[in-house]
């Protein structure tokens, strides 16, 4: 039986960025046509760029017929139909308020930030000036802020516009199907729970290794590099999935206090820890197909920034459950192969349980043999989830200001051993992972 389709109503600042083209309005098809719970959301653009409604359709539509899976051309078309555009520059926001608030009709709206850090501030001055009517949330995507202190005065920002409740800082990782499947792996049919601890894991390994180059990214990536990208962003939070106590209540407070704990007992790395502990490269150009380019090649970038596109970050744990589990988290781009991977060896002495746990984006492996007791039931991609989650006002994904501040912590203390030059940055040939 399907549910009578809920109504909702999107802004999405920066609507004419590529990245929100092609991922959002999919997203937005998604949920229309989803069989069980389906969710009508009219979307209102917001960009400097000169679009029109029209024009705006008209990419949405382009976008749409080429998605995969492509939604019904009913779908393309009430999709496309509830688009509007709005023409302004966000740092103006007496201009985006005047154009804007008539349109909302005083209805609780979701606020969606896709432009980069830069403009955050000037999306919640906007946001501030519309008057976002009761009810309304606010989502940023990650990162927030570019280190501890700017995120914390970003959040200062948001909650003088809403309430901290009604702000979704999103990580799509922790709407991936990888996180259902890890949480399945601990309290589903196989039940690693009573082995998940330092008594049976022997190491932790989160790895996204990536054969695609920064490429069209690179202007924005440089100011940001693989540890702010990706373990700021991302793997800290897989981790915290890994190592949290799994709360007894199902609540989303509680999930998220149990995530934020995780986070609170990682060590904050001192300037050996960092000299020792993590690794940091980036691709020069190399031999293979499509990697010919090295990084400083990449449009955009600025080569004495010293950006990486490479980091391996070694720690170990001290929680009670994992004290002394060693755990490498490592991303990078321009590698050999794509290993997407939450890799846990356990002790070979565990009767029952497999030595090696994989943990994938689109697979369980059990000693190299696929599980697959958790795969979620909807097939909805990352951003579909997070916005369905978001527009029903299920927070138990989003990242809160505690959290943020746990992962910056970490970074900023590698950031900063890293300032001093050690470890050097390593360049390797693209196509090839570090050594
Ligand atoms: O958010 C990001 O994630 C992607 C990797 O995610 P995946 O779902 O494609 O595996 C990464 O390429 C990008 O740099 C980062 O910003």
């Amino acid at each position: 039986m399907t549910d009578a389709p809920v109504d909702a109503q999107v802004v999405v600042l920066g609507a004419a960025g590529d990245l929100a083209v092609r991922h959002l309005v999919p997203a937005v098809a998604r949920l229309a046509e989803h069989p069980v719970a389906p969710l009508r959301l009219r979307v209102v653009g917001v960009d400097v760029a000169p679009w029109t409604t029209q024009q705006y359709r008209l990419r949405a539509r382009d976008v749409l017929q080429r998605a995969s899976p492509r939604p019904s051309p009913l779908v393309v078309d009430e999709v496309v139909g509830r688009l509007d555009m709005v023409s302004a520059d966000i740092t103006r926001p007496g201009d985006v308020a005047s154009l804007l608030a008539p349109l909302l009709g005083g209805r609780a709206t979701v606020f969606y930030v896709a432009l980069p850090p830069s403009l955050h501030l000037a999306a919640l001055a906007a946001v501030g000036a519309v008057g976002p009517p009761p009810g309304s949330r606010i989502v940023f995507e990650k990162p927030f802020g570019h280190d501890g202190p700017s995120a914390a005065r970003l959040t200062g920002a948001a909650t003088r516009v809403v309430p901290e409740r009604a702000l979704y800082r999103v990580d799509h990782f922790l709407h991936h199907p990888i996180s259902d499947r890890l949480v399945g792996l601990r309290h589903g049919p196989v039940a690693l729970e009573p082995v998940w601890d330092r008594h049976h894991v022997e190491s932790i390994e989160i790895t996204w290794d990536e054969t695609g180059l920064v490429g069209a990214r690179a202007a924005s990536y440089d100011t940001v590099g693989a540890l702010r990208d990706m373990v700021q962003g991302h793997l800290l939070l897989l981790l915290a999935l890994v190592t949290m106590e799994l709360p007894a209540a199902t609540d989303d407070a509680s999930w998220r206090a149990a995530r934020l704990e995780a986070l609170r007992v990682l060590p904050t790395p001192g300037p050996a820890e960092v000299a020792g502990g993590t690794r940091r490269g980036r691709y020069a150009a190399g031999t293979g197909p499509g990697a010919a380019r090295g990084y400083t090649e990449e449009p955009g970038v600025r080569p004495t920034r010293e950006t990486e596109t490479f980091v391996e970050v070694a720690t170990t744990l001290r929680s009670a459950r994992w004290r002394g589990v060693p755990v490498v988290l490592r991303a990078g781009k321009a590698m050999q192969t794509d290993v997407r991977r939450i890799r846990l060896r356990l002790a070979p002495t565990v009767p029952g349980a497999p030595a090696v746990v994989d943990v994938m984006p689109d697979r369980v492996l059990l000693d190299g043999v696929p599980w697959d007791g958790s795969v979620p039931a909807d097939h909805l991609p990352p951003t579909a989830r997070m916005l369905r989650d978001v527009v029903l006002g299920r927070s138990r994904h989003a990242v809160t200001d505690d959290e943020v501040g746990e992962c910056w912590r970490v970074v900023d203390a590698i950031r900063s051993g890293w300032r001093r030059g050690s470890p050097a940055l390593l360049e390797h040939p693209a196509g090839t992972s570090p050594p």
